[in-house]
């Protein structure tokens, strides 16, 4: 078994290496696993204080959840992955059965934050792309995607994002095995990464 992770900037493009490096991986060899499920639940939270959490914040992670989840995987046993909505700010009563597999890619903003979390992973890699083209392409996403207006995206840029950013993100792509830069999309770097993959098998 083969314990993947992808961090990155918001924006950076994470779940887009995820999709690309997992086509090519028959789907009985492969699960992924997003940080985004494990924002803690906030069910005793009204919503205008749910939209008021930072969601940048290490502290908005369940990683005892995420540890405990890759734990059992790797002993073999399927988990209910939690599922996330971006339009409540909060987990959602379903889940999604989640077994394990050859390949286990788990992929987010914080997760080379956790020592713990770190020390699971075989190979880590950090997806780089520039501020702005981050900004552009969240700008883009959250309005089409996530129920949000311009606003919206913009405050919580300026408020939490950016600041997080700088402070718990952009410092643990030392962690990092790989780094990829994918300002444009970067099929020499998937192409590679596919190749350490297989390697590894
Ligand atoms: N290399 C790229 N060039 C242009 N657009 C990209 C690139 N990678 C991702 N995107 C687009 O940017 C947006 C955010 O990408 P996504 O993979 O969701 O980022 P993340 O998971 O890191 O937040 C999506 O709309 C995606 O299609
Ligand atoms: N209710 C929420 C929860 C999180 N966010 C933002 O999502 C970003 C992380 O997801 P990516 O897919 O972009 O990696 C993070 O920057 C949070 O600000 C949100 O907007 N609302």
């Amino acid at each position: 078994m083969l314990i993947i992770g992808i961090a990155g900037g918001t924006g950076s493009g994470k779940t887009t290496v995820v999709n690309q490096i997992v086509k090519e991986i028959p789907s009985d060899e492969v699960c992924v696993i997003s940080q985004d499920s494990y924002y803690k639940a906030t069910d005793n939270l009204s919503y205008d204080e749910r939209t008021k959490i930072n969601f940048d914040h290490p502290r908005a992670i369940d990683f005892d959840l995420i540890i405990k989840h890759l734990k059992e995987l790797r002993k073999g046993h399927t988990i209910n992955q939690p599922v996330y909505s971006f339009i409540r700010h909060n987990r959602t009563k379903e889940t999604v059965k989640t077994h394990p597999r050859k390949v286990i890619i788990i992929e987010g903003i914080l997760i080379f934050n956790s020592e713990k979390l770190r020390d699971l992973f075989d190979i880590k890699i950090f997806v780089h792309a520039e501020t702005d083209e981050r900004l552009i392409r969240r700008v883009r996403r959250d309005i089409s995607e996530r129920g949000r207006d311009i606003e919206e995206v913009l405050d919580r840029y300026q408020n939490t994002l950016k600041p997080m950013h700088q402070q718990f993100i952009e410092p643990t792509k030392n962690f990092a095995d790989i780094i990829i830069p994918n300002d444009r999309h970067n099929t020499v770097a998937i192409d590679i990464v596919r190749s350490v993959i297989n390697e590894r098998l």
